[in-house]
């Protein structure tokens, strides 16, 4: 399939510091389209010295930037939120060449992240203090909410707009200065947002772009200056806990958006056809390739075989494709290592007496990175599959008797992002919810993510909460003020 960008100047090739995207000579690396493995771009490595030029612009920015009326500073990023709607197609057709997913779901990514920038926009102008009673007469207290400061941050390569953007409208909204570093995989995505955010008008150093495949070199610098106040990440559990050890020498602020391993419960007074089409949602947006897509499908026993007929024909009925194909609702997975890992799933899985019903390995017709979507039935709490984030196609469903047993099944995790659960017992759904350990829960829904919610995870899912009434609170701090000899 081809494609052609209307506006070719969204291509980008280099970081984006201080106002210009600036190729460093160190060399280049490639980005590869996942459905055919093409060479889509060759982008030019960011080195030490450019990374060290973007936290100095980043923090002469700052200064003016928390200076600019929070009026001044929402019409800008609604300026660049009309921007990236005006340009919604060759975003999405940028984010599908180098990540995978549907051109739909690209064309909805952008939309997502765009609600983001609209969304904090208002909220910066809501970015209020308080004016509080003293507990003597001579005294008043005032309370000043206040810019954390220069914003760094590490973004994954599954949702390559819509993750930088949900970090970057909180940031700038409150008055802080952002300096990103997206995935080695998916540069271009925050490239293009790069250069819609110079054509806003956004000012110098207010918000860059590092890319390059040092990650580890570029993270060491992000997390450990001391100018930076605050790093925000998203992305594994593993490399979230390493990047948070970093943060400790300078006691930065953080959010941590984290792995997760969703249960889906279907209860036995569950709607089964609107909990199929939950599931479905829930489960292979991005081919499964979504922090809060399903891992573990838990099903009543009494209505399990109804259900899972059901189920087996709605995902035989996916159409797996390359995602510029106007039929594609399964793309590739993002890279060979993401398929061999799903392979490992199923192979302990299968090794451990599960039974696979659908599916199960590659479409070798499409590519080497189109895996089927799969269902596996009789899956054990103690297969890997149970345990790990799948990242993949596949449905691995266990079943279970008393509604006790289903929450101790679900909270057997040491992350707590998302998870759902489909029940028409009113008393069920508080006892249920109440009782997941988990930072968002659907209930008879299986789409939950919009930036009205406060999107974050408990246990090993991450700190923070972002997109909200709550989400510009992580980029502010409270300063407080206590006025004396007023009587
Ligand atoms: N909780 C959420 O909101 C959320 C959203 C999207 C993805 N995720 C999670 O992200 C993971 C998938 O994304 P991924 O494969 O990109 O994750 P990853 O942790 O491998 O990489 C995430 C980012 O960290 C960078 N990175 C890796 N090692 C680093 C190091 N040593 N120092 C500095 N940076 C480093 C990568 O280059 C990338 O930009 C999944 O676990 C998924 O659950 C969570
Ligand atoms: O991968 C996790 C993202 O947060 C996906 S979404 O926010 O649910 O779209």
């Amino acid at each position: 399939m081809s494609y052609t960008l209307q506006d070719q100047a969204l291509l980008k090739h280099s970081s984006f510091i201080q106002g210009q995207f600036s190729p460093a000579f160190a060399g280049h690396f490639a980005v590869h389209n996942p459905a055919d493995g093409s060479l889509v771009a060759l982008v030019a490595q960011v080195d030490s010295s450019q990374v060290q030029q973007a936290i100095h612009a980043a923090d002469q920015a700052f200064a003016l930037w928390r200076e600019t009326p929070a009026a001044q500073r929402a019409a800008l990023l609604r300026r660049w939120q009309a921007l990236m709607l005006q340009h919604q197609q060759d975003l999405a057709i940028l984010l599908t060449l180098e990540q995978g997913k549907s051109l739909q779901e690209a064309t909805a990514e952008i939309a997502y992240g765009a609600s983001y920038v609209s969304w904090f926009a208002d909220e910066a102008l809501r970015m209020n203090g308080a004016v509080l009673p003293a507990l003597q007469s001579s005294q008043q207290i005032l309370v000043l909410k206040e810019p954390v400061g220069v914003v760094s941050a590490i973004t994954p390569w599954n949702f390559p707009n819509a993750m930088i953007l949900r970090k970057a409208a909180a940031a700038l909204a409150a008055g802080c200065s952002f300096i990103v570093k997206p995935s080695e995989l998916t540069p271009l995505s925050a490239l293009a947002l790069a250069e819609l955010a110079q054509r806003a008008g956004l000012p110098s150093g207010v918000f860059q772009v590092l890319v390059g495949t040092q990650a580890a070199m570029i993270g060491q610098h992000l997390t450990s200056d001391e100018r930076i106040a605050k790093f925000s990440f998203t992305g594994s559990t593993a490399v979230g806990k390493l990047l948070l050890a970093q943060c400790a020498s300078t006691v930065k602020k953080v959010s941590m958006e984290l792995g997760g391993n969703a249960p889906f419960i279907v209860f036995d007074d569950a709607d089964l056809d609107a909990a199929v089409k939950g599931l479905m949602a829930a489960k292979f947006r991005n081919s499964g390739q979504t922090c809060v897509c399903v891992n573990r499908v838990l099903v009543h026993s009494a209505v399990y075989e109804s259900f899972l007929a059901k189920l087996v024909k709605a995902t035989a009925a996916l159409v797996l494709a390359p995602g510029l194909d106007p039929n594609c609702q399964l793309g590739p997975l993002i890279n060979q290592a993401a398929v061999d890992k799903v392979h490992r799933l199923l192979d302990d899985a299968l090794e451990q007496g599960a039974e696979l019903l659908l599916g199960g390995t590659i479409d070798a017709d499409l590519g080497p990175l189109f895996f089927q979507p799969t269902i596996l039935a009789d899956v054990t709490p103690d297969m890997a599959v149970s345990q790990q984030e799948i990242f993949g196609p596949v449905l691995a469903l266990t079943v279970f008797d008393t509604e006790q047993e289903a929450i101790e099944l679900a909270n057997n995790s040491p992350t707590g992002l998302a998870g759902y659960f489909y029940s028409q017992s009113v008393a069920r759904v508080f006892r249920v919810a109440k009782a997941l350990q988990l930072g968002m829960v659907g209930v008879n829904e299986g789409l939950i993510s919009n930036a009205a919610a406060p999107f974050g995870g408990v246990k090993e899912s991450g700190l923070g909460r972002e997109g909200s009434v709550y989400g510009l609170d992580d980029y502010c701090e409270l300063k407080y003020l206590c006025l004396g000899g007023l009587s």
